[in-house]
Order: C-alpha cells, then structure tokens, then sequence
C-alpha cells in the first residue's frame, strides 16, 4: 500500500511526497522500517517530539496531528485535522476495513460490561457463530487468547483484531467500550449493529471531570462514531441515567430496547436467586423461556437481560436461549469463589466503585441470612492515579454492607498508599463498622481470612482477574485468588475442590 492509499479518507489538512507503507505506529517505540508514525499529542506526553526517533527506526512516512513541525526530508508527510480519528482511519485503510464486515455489538457503562460481553460471547459461540471478543480481561478470536493492554484497544490493534478474526472466520464482534475510548475516539468510524448501556455510577471523575460528561462520552456509542449510529439500542431502563441514554438512542438507533429487573422489554419474573445461581422466567418481545443461570445476584440478572436482548438482535432465537444460557462461560474474577475446604465462603470480586461494593456487600449478606447467621468481611483499597472522588464513596458503601473491613492497597500506581488510605477513612468513619487498615495486600488478606468463622463471607474486593499490583516500586505478581488458596493452605485447609481447579485455568466456575 502506498501513503496516499493510507491516508485516503483521513481529514488531512496538507501532505506531501509518498512511500510504499509496510505498517502503521502511533508509538515511536515499536516503530519499523517501512511504517508511517502517526505522531499525536498526549495527555501525558505529545508524540510528535517522537517522530525523529521514530525516522531513525525507519519510519517513511509521518501523519502528525501538529502543523508547526517541520516536515523532514526524504520522508512523506501529512497534517491531519485530529490525531486519534486519523489514526481510525489509516488503520481501517491499512487493514482494509474489517469492521464493516463483522455485525459488531459495543457494550458501554460503568460496571458489568465485562460480564455482560462473555454472557454474549457464549450465547453467540453456542449457536454456533465464530466470534472476537474485547475486553477488560483479555481478547479473544474465537479460542485464541489475545493479551488485553486496555479494555478497549487503540483502533491500530481494534483493526487488526478485526482482519485476523475476519480472516479466520470470525462473522461477529462483541466488545466492551469504555468510556476513555469513546471520549478519545478510540473507536472512530467503527460501525456497531447493537449498542448496550448497562449503568452509569460514579466513577473516572479525574479523566471525565464531571458526572455530566462521563455520560456525554458514553452517549456517543448511540449516536454513531464518526459513522452510521448503531442499528439497535438496548438500554438498562433501571439506571437512574436511562432517560438521558433513552432520549439519545430513540433520535439515532432504528430500534430500540429497555430491560430491567421487574419491567422492561426484556425483564425478569418469578426470579428465584441462590448461592448457586439464578432461576427465572426471561420475558422478551417474542416471548417468555424459563431460565437457570450459573451467574449469581441481582447485577447478574440484569447482565443476562441486556446479554439475551444482544442475542435476539443477533438472530439467536429465543428457545435456543434457556439450553446456551447453562453453559454461559463467566469472567473471571467476578464473584468468584475460593475454597479449600474452609467452612467460610471467600469470593475474589472485580467491584471498584461504591455501587459494585455495595452490589456485592448486599449478595454476600443475603447469603449469610440464607444461610442463618455469618458475617461479610470486606477487603478493598482504592486504585492510585484514579478518580479521587470515589474513595470515601468506596469507604462508605463497604462500611455500611459489612461486619468488619479490612482496608489495604489495590494498584496505588505512582501514589503513596497511605494517602490513598487517608482518602478513604472519612468515609468509612462515617459508619459504626470495625476495620483494620493494612497497607500489604497479601498480609491483609491474611488478616480477613483469619478473622473469619464459620458461616462468614469474605470478600477481596478490586482486583478480580488481576495478575499484578502496580506501585511505585514497579509491576509485581499478585493474584487476589492464589493468595487467598495460598493463605488457606497455610491456615491449614488443603481440600482440592472446583473452586480451587478453577484457578488453575478454566474460566467457568
Ligand atoms: C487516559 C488514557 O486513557 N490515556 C491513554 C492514552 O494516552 P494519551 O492519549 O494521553 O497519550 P500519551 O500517553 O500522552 O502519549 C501521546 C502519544 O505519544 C506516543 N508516544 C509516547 C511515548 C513514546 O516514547 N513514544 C510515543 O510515540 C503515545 O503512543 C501516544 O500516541 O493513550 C495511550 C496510548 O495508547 C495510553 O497508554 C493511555 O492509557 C493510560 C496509560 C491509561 O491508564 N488508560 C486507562 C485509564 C484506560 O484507558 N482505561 C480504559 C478502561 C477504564 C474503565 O472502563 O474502567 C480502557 O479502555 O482500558
Ligand atoms: N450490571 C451490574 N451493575 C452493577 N454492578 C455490577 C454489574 N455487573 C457486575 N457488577 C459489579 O461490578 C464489578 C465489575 O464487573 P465487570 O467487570 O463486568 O464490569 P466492567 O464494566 O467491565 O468494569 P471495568 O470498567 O473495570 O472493565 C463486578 O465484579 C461486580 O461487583
Ligand atoms: N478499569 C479500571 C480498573 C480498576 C481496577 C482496580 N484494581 C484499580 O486498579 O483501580 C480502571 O483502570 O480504573
Ligand atoms: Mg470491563
């Protein structure tokens, strides 16, 4: 392909010269010879101060987002209007635009749209479609494992997923796009089928600044980005948010849906939830299915609603559903049990922000109830360089659902973890709740495991599927579910169970 093959369709303001194109960067790092390096300015850095290096690792080409630099000789160059919307387009153009070929669904909202993506995966898979998934946890193209950098990927690897899974079959995408990536137009001129609101609850303040605009950046998915707005809307009708998305999907999409808990398009009825999953009648347009689901609680209930009405809209038929929704396949790290045989329960959770603690506090309490008696532990800390605001939120909702919190660290990043700490106390003050701070993830969890009896839940909140701890000091292995076997183990309870087989590699709990 050559530069002006690349650029065709990019907003390009003036260019010069061309090249035979053999790769594409937006990172002068991981440039070739032969690449054109698309130098665009950063929130934390600019990358046009990049694009000599990127020349002296053989860059030919140079689309930057800057009109004061000074093309360089020798090497084709273009101005364009907006970096990330450029980049869009050079990578659909060098991938030959894969994503018009794929019926893709985007899944945007604050919490749930990782599990809300594999429930649609596995719906998808059973019926016999080939997929790409993207996501928090990791990608997928069918069974191949893709590590996941970002929830949502810069549209360089979004394209070049899509062209692999194209070409190795794929007819479908499912993805979770955040709302940094809508923000930043990571997903520009991808054209979704289906577009899934699952909540919007206090989070990401320090990127988004205010509530008002975390929603904006949301919204976008159901307007069309930078394309054609998705065919169909399906949207969380309980959200205290779902007017404002409600008003934006009904002006773009041609369709669009509600689900809810006890009302909506697609809702649930006669629901009947236990520590072992979730029994119900699914009630959708065509008609209503009984249901079990491997998946527990209430969040669940609703992750599988927005999940089986992204099917339907999909072509997956509504007897089908009951039979795939048993093997749904579930992230993990998401109510995830580990056991060694002890007679408490210890659940590895995802939730970092106050309403997935106060989701999970609640789930755990209802099973201690259940079960006559018991007391929910809490472990969480807040991650570091992230929004602030939520930490004596955070504080405050895992106070009121517990007995005693274990406060610690979760990625304190390049922040001191007291200070972190510091940010959360106000809140958990503000309740009666006995806690214990430490600062050592792995002695912390040591201390909520050994405070445990019987009957008791334990959570070990934040960290879900996470292999790492980011501080400071650097990246170091840390897994919340082996730490806990392991901290079992030393206390004694070696019973090899499913929950421990679990985490040795598959996903489904
Ligand atoms: C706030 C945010 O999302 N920032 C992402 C964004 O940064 P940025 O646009 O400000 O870019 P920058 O780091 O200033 O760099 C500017 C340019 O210089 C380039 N560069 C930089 C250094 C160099 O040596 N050479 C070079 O060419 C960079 O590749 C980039 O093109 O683009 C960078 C390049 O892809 C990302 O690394 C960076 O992710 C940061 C590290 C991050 O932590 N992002 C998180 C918050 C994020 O995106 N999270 C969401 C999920 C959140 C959720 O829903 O929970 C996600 O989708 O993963
Ligand atoms: N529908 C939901 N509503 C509220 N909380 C939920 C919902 N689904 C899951 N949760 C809680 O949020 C946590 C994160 O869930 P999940 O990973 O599915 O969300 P996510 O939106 O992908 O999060 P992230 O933005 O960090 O990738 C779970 O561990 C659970 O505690
Ligand atoms: N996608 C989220 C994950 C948070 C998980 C928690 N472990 C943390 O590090 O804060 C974020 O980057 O804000
Ligand atoms: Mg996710």
């Amino acid at each position: 392909m050559d530069f002006f093959q690349l650029i065709d369709g990019a907003e390009i303001l003036s260019c010069s010269g061309n090249a035979g194109i053999h790769g594409v960067e937006y990172d002068s790092r991981r440039v070739k010879p032969g690449f054109c390096f698309l130098a665009m300015r950063g929130d934390s850095t600019d990358g046009n101060r990049y694009i000599d290096k990127a020349i002296e690792l053989g860059a030919v080409a140079i689309v930057t987002d800057s009109a004061t630099e000074i093309p360089r000789p020798g090497v084709a160059w273009a101005i364009c209007a907006h970096g990330r919307r450029a980049l869009s387009r050079l990578s659909a153009n060098f991938y030959k635009h894969p994503a018009e070929k794929l019926a893709i669904t985007g899944v945007t909202g604050t919490n749930g749209k990782t599990t809300t993506t594999y429930i649609l995966d596995s719906l998808l898979r059973h019926a016999g479609r080939k997929t790409a998934m993207i996501g928090t946890v990791e990608y997928h193209i069918a069974d191949r494992v893709i590590p996941a950098p970002h929830t949502t990927p810069e549209p360089l690897e979004l394209n070049q997923i899509f062209r692999e899974a194209l070409n190795e079959g794929a007819t479908e995408a499912v993805m979770e796009v955040s709302s940094h990536a809508l923000a930043q137009e990571r997903v520009f001129g991808i054209p979704y089928d289906v577009a899934v609101f699952t909540n919007l609850t206090r989070d990401h303040l320090d990127f988004h600044g205010t509530m008002e605009s975390y929603f904006q950046s949301k919204a976008t998915l159901f307007k069309g980005c930078g394309t054609e707005p998705p065919r169909v809307g399906i949207i969380n009708r309980d959200d205290e948010w779902a007017e404002k998305f409600m008003k934006v999907a009904n002006k773009h999409c041609d369709k669009v849906y509600t689900y809810g808990f006890a009302a909506g398009d697609f809702h649930a009825e006669n629901a009947e939830m236990t520590s072992t999953g979730t029994r119900f009648d699914l009630v959708t347009p065509e008609g209503r299915v009984p249901i079990f689901s491997p998946l527990i609680g209430k969040v669940n209930v609703l992750n599988l609603l927005a999940a089986a009405a992204a099917a339907m809209e999909r072509g997956i038929h509504l007897d089908s559903l009951a039979e795939s929704i048993t093997h749904i396949v579930r992230p993990p790290g998401r109510f995830e049990r580990v056991s060694a045989g002890q007679p408490f329960t210890v659940i590895v959770d995802y939730a970092h922000t106050d309403d997935a603690l106060r989701n999970v506090t609640k789930l755990a309490r209802d099973f201690v109830q259940q079960a006559g008696g018991g007391r929910v532990i809490t472990l969480f800390g807040c991650g570091g360089d992230r929004d602030k605001t939520k930490r004596p939120l955070m504080g405050k909702a895992a106070g009121e659902g517990s007995d005693l919190v274990v406060l610690t660290s979760d990625n304190p990043r390049s922040e001191d973890p007291q200070a972190i700490i510091n940010d959360v106390l106000p809140g958990l003050a503000q309740t009666p709740i006995k806690f214990i701070v430490e600062p050592d993830r792995r002695k912390a969890i040591g201390i909520a495991v050994a405070n445990a009896r019987l009957g008791d839940v334990v959570i070990l909140a934040g960290k879900g599927h996470e292999k790492t701890q980011t501080t400071r000091e650097g990246v170091f292995p840390f897994d919340d579910a082996q730490v806990a076997l392991e901290t079992l183990h030393a206390a004694g309870y070696t019973a090899e169970t499913e929950g421990s087989h679990h985490l040795h590699g598959s996903h489904i709990g």
